[in-house]
């Protein structure tokens, strides 16, 4: 199997993002209240909390979603500012949602191919008239793809629909399609939801399989023996405020967290 070739970064440790005070508020709410943290390079870092806490607009404050209200946002030592989705991609952010998000008539390989198109440089009038350098740049695409859709475990399905995959390889694809845009931070929206607890072990193999090749995976997933059993560190929220950060089994016996989130069971939080 081929992997996609990344360097492994000779700075794992040091800052890749940092959160610095971020403010975001809809109207009346505050759905992140003065939230700083820090993403390292080379980690996997779980982002939890209850329903509501603000996860999901922090994904959304480091993909130029949302621009938050007042804080910075830092990316690999710059600010994001104003910068537009398509920019923040090319920066080096990418992002699987909660809900699937794939061209469903498209097949599997088209979907991670698109992927590689925030990374071409081919200009508009090189890509109408097949330049060398697009063709190039097209079979290079293709390739590496193909590597990917390999990477994730779904190789075997490359010229299927992606609507006619099995669930489990659909949110696989997702992954493959982020890792396309070649980030350097990979985040991942509750990537466990609907799985069964096979389908969970191969995806944390994979997470750390992913990180491993020289990612960084920020991961946000309620599922706490799978937070627990892949994450490096772990910030938690609750109504917008960061409560603890730390290692998985500091956060476990963490009172605040176990009385904010441990404590609830399972399916109230479904
Ligand atoms: N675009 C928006 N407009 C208004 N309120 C919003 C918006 N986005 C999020 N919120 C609110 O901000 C708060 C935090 O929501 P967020 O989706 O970030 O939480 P979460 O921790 O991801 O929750 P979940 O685990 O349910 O996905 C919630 O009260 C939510 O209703």
């Amino acid at each position: 199997m081929v992997a996609p070739t990344r360097a492994i970064a000779t700075d794992v440790g040091a800052d890749l993002l940092q959160m610095k005070d971020v403010t975001m508020k809809f109207g009346g709410l505050t759905a992140l209240d003065a939230v700083t943290f820090e993403i390292r390079r080379g980690e996997i870092l779980g982002l939890i909390g209850p329903n509501g806490a603000g996860k999901t607009t922090c994904f959304n404050a480091m993909t130029g979603v949302y621009k938050p209200t007042s804080g910075d946002v830092i990316f690999d030592g710059r600010p994001l500012g104003a910068l537009k989705r398509n920019q923040i991609t090319r920066r080096g952010i990418a992002r699987t949602f909660q809900n699937i998000r794939l061209f469903s008539e498209m097949t599997a390989l088209e979907n991670v191919v698109v992927g590689t198109d925030a990374r071409h440089r081919t200009s508009v009038p090189g890509a109408l008239f097949r330049s060398s350098r697009h063709r190039r740049e097209e079979k290079d695409a293709i390739e590496r793809s193909m590597a990917l859709l390999e990477f994730v475990g779904v190789g075997g399905r490359a010229t299927e629909k992606a609507r006619n995959l099995p669930y489990g390889d659909q949110r696989r694809l997702e992954i493959a399609r982020a890792l396309a845009t070649e980030p350097k931070l990979l985040c991942l929206d509750e990537p466990a939801a609907g799985f069964n607890p096979a389908e969970k072990a191969a995806l944390m193999d994979l997470i750390r399989k992913i990180r491993d090749d020289g990612y960084t995976v920020l991961l946000i997933e309620h599922d706490m023996r799978l937070v627990m059993g892949v994450t490096d560190r772990i910030v938690v929220l609750e109504f917008g405020k960061k409560i603890a950060e730390g290692a998985p089994a500091e956060i476990r016996d963490n009172p605040a967290v176990i009385a904010a989130y441990l404590g609830v069971p399972d399916d109230a939080s479904a």
